[in-house]
């Protein structure tokens, strides 16, 4: 080593607990070999005749939820935990830290409003941060005249609160949210900070009535469009899908009399863009704009490193970039590591999380365990990466870090106008033909989640990712606040990753070698959600149903067979309630967990994995259903109570409504049969006890669905035509099954 010993500017810290959970992990192991040799030797007996089919099809779902456990095994065996030094970074990069391009996404004004959004872009722009190497260019997919006002209004109110919330180290940064602070947390004690913030306050209302007006009338105020000659781009705009592109620097140094805040500091760079749309170009969604707005952002200020958020996602840690950066410019790992996700966190989840959105275990336990074998997912939003690696480059041995030569850019002489012009061109329909864009360059095409195998396509291309989940949530967002939207959202999801697994990029048999094994198994994990809808659906209807027949489907209580049934149940049990306590998790939050995660099993994973069927024939395509923000007021009081909200009628929630019905004409059936019992029919509780059990599980689990069907008289209760179908097909099943 030379003179100065090498400090990190980041430290990896393997987890705790690891010897404890190793043996743990082999002896369930065992466990589940028992039941597998249970399932193979009771088949290859004549014993059970009259089931035989039904058990060859335990056999297969035993097999296929061992399997699958064993994957997950990958998230659990080394995970890491990282930590930076910030005042590292500072005493030694301080004047060469470099220029940062932040990307937020938006697409549809209905759902994603302007004020959202502008309040994200707000929370970015007021990261500590040196403002002159900061660009935050918002893409809007639904090119809207109302948005782009909103974010003029946003340019001005910036030149206030970007130095209001530097002055007075305001978290979260996001005028809203921090307002919102306010009202629960009290007035800051520091009375010139009180006076400023009294006025501030009042400009961000004024800014609001002026947005809240324009949407409400659908248009933008005359004098406000007099006064920017940028409105004059929406002149030839025809619709959302027929438009040139439009792009509008509103705040830039080169425009010296606009660029500065109220205090005479540089603010960063703001940048509008609706990329153009054509009806005969496909627009491949968010990857589309991601992907013009690489090439546009290289143009006009080329930061070496990105931030990409979702309109929703605002910043809620000013320390962010500063975190990103120990980890991309520490002196002996920073060159191999492509980008850094943090996890995305919500505001808008309730205590006890009734849809699962927080993804509490994908946060806490999966993402840290792929980071110590090889880095995490990117996940779309609330990730830095560097420009390189996205746009394709391939990492080897001697690329090296380079901050410097920011001076001697090309686009030091153009003027703005100029700047304009020539990143149009970048953003047309056209400009992709016949290049490598959205194959071998930018964010890939054709998958519903861009996100993840475009991060898949990086690793694979020899770098590294780190997951960092800082103390202060560094983004937070919004999730689903009902049952359909969390579903769809995960039907998106899942069918994604089912269609990474059969791409080219597939991890399970295009990824050896290229990936570490560990992260081959994650990956794996993943992208086989959607097919685990087979087993799940399996095991939530052939129990209950062989239950009418008397056809015992496990061992005996009294069998030895019977212990590693036990072990596995409990053990699993036990291990998934610590394991979510230990990440800050409720009971009850727990329970809702397991609930939500058999609903996706059985409604959205099964139609991910149809439409990817019918896709593969050619017969339909994948399409991009974009989370709703925003909430009417009496459902969002439910959410506030943690009711469930099923809403309007769907294929979805009627599979779930008749697996629900089902279970419970089972178990009624198994009740009755206790309190009368039948001749043939005794001893159903000894012989059957597991099955009972499991049909008592999906009854229990399934209250909110009883309640939606049968007692609720809300906007949000089960349609009656959705009781009415699922009704008849559990009925027809159970007739059926009971009288055959
Ligand atoms: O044609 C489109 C569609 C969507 N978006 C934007 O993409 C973001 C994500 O959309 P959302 O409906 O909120 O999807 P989520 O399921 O919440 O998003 C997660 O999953 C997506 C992939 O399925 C990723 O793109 C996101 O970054 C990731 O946060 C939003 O900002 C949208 O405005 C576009 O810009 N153009
Ligand atoms: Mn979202």
């Amino acid at each position: 080593m030379g003179s100065i010993e090498y400090s990190p500017l980041f430290e990896t810290r393997r987890a705790r607990g690891r010897v404890l959970y190793r043996p743990f992990a082999i002896s369930l192991f065992v466990a589940i070999c028992f039941i597998w040799l249970y399932r193979f030797s009771h088949i290859i007996g004549t014993k059970y005749e009259n089931g035989k089919w039904a058990w060859l099809g335990m056999l297969a779902a035993d097999l296929w939820f061992g399997f699958y456990w064993l994957l997950t095994q990958a998230f659990r065996w080394n995970p890491v935990f990282r930590e930076t030094f910030k005042n590292r970074l500072s005493q030694r990069y301080e004047k060469k830290l470099p220029r940062v391009d932040i990307f937020v996404c938006t697409a549809d004004p209905e759902i994603e409003p302007a004020m959202m959004v502008i309040n994200t872009v707000l929370s970015v722009m007021a990261y500590d941060y040196p403002s002159e190497k900061m660009s935050v260019y918002l893409s809007d997919d639904a090119g809207s005249e109302i948005t782009f006002y909103a974010l003029l209004e946003a340019s001005n109110f910036a030149k206030h609160w970007v130095p209001f919330s530097k002055r007075f180290r305001v978290e979260p940064t996001s005028p809203a949210a921090y307002f919102k602070t306010i009202v629960s947390s009290g007035y800051p004690i520091n009375s010139t900070q009180t006076q400023e913030l009294v006025a501030i306050k009042k400009l961000y209302d004024e800014m609001e009535k002026r947005i809240e007006n324009a949407t409400k009338v659908g248009e933008v105020p005359k004098e406000a469009r007099l006064k920017n000659k940028g409105f004059s781009e929406w002149d030839s705009y025809i619709s959302r899908r027929d438009h040139d592109s439009i792009l509008q620097i509103l705040l830039h140094r080169k425009n010296p009399n606009n660029s500065k805040d109220v205090d005479g500091c540089e603010l960063p760079a703001l940048i509008y863009l609706a990329r153009e749309k054509r009806p005969q170009y496909f627009h491949n969604f968010k990857a589309g704009a991601m992907n013009s707005l690489l090439r546009v952002s290289s143009n006009i200020s080329n930061g070496k490193i990105i931030l990409n958020v979702d309109c929703d996602m605002y910043s809620n840690n000013p320390q962010s970039v500063r975190d990103a950066l120990c980890f991309f410019m520490d002196e002996e790992q920073g060159h191999e590591i492509a980008y850094v996700q943090f996890p995305q966190n919500f505001e808008n989840v309730t205590k006890n999380d009734l849809y699962g959105s927080s993804l509490i275990s994908i946060a806490e336990v999966d993402f840290p365990g792929l980071d110590g074998c090889g880095g995490p997912l990117y996940i779309g939003s609330g990730c830095f990466h560097k420009r390189d690696s996205l746009c394709g480059m391939k990492f080897s041995d001697q690329y090296r870090n380079d901050w410097n030569g920011e001076e001697d850019d090309h686009f030091k002489e153009a003027s703005l106008e100029e700047l304009e012009e020539q990143s149009k061109a970048l953003a047309s329909c056209s400009y992709e033909e016949n290049t490598l864009w959205g194959k071998e360059m930018g964010l890939k095409y054709g998958c519903p989640v861009e996100d993840v195998i475009t991060g898949l396509s990086i690793q694979r291309q020899g770098w590294k990712s780190v997951y960092y989940n800082p103390p202060r949530k560094a983004f937070l967002g919004l999730a689903p606040t009902t049952l359909p939207q969390t579903l769809v959202q995960h039907k998106r999801w899942s069918e994604g990753d089912l269609q990474i697994l059969l791409s080219k990029y597939s991890p399970a048999w295009h990824g050896f070698r290229r990936i570490s094994l560990g992260l081959q198994m994650g990956y794996c994990v993943y992208c086989l959600w959607a097919p685990n809808c087979l087993a799940t659906l399996y095991y939530s209807i052939m129990p209950s149903l062989y239950l009418l027949r008397g056809v015992p489907l496990f061992p005996e209580i009294s069998s030895p067979w019977f212990i590693p049934f036990a072990y596995v149940i409990i053990g699993e049990t036990t291990y998934s309630l610590l394991e979510f306590f230990f990440c800050g998790g409720t009971f009850k939050g727990w329970w809702n967990d397991l609930r939500i995660w058999l609903y996706k099993r059985t409604s959205s994973y099964l139609f991910a994995c149809i439409d990817t069927i019918l896709k593969l024939f050619g017969i339909s395509n994948s399409t991009f259903v974009i989370t709703a923000k925003v909430t009417e007021e009496d459902a969002s009081k439910r959410y506030e109570k943690e009711m469930m909200e099923f809403g309007a009628s769907s294929p979805m929630l009627t599979i779930l409504a008749t697996l629900a019905v089902l279970n419970l004409f089972c178990f009624l059936s198994v009740l009755k049969d206790a309190v009368f019992p039948r001749e043939s029919g005794v001893g159903v509780y000894e012989s059957m006890v597991l099955q009972v059990l499991l049909c008592g599980f999906l009854v229990l689990i399934n209250l909110p669905i009883y309640q939606g069907l049968f007692l609720r008289r809300d906007n949000g209760r089960l349609p009656s035509s959705v009781a009415v179908k699922s009704i008849v097909l559990a009925l027809a099943a159970f007739i059926s099954f009971s009288f055959a």
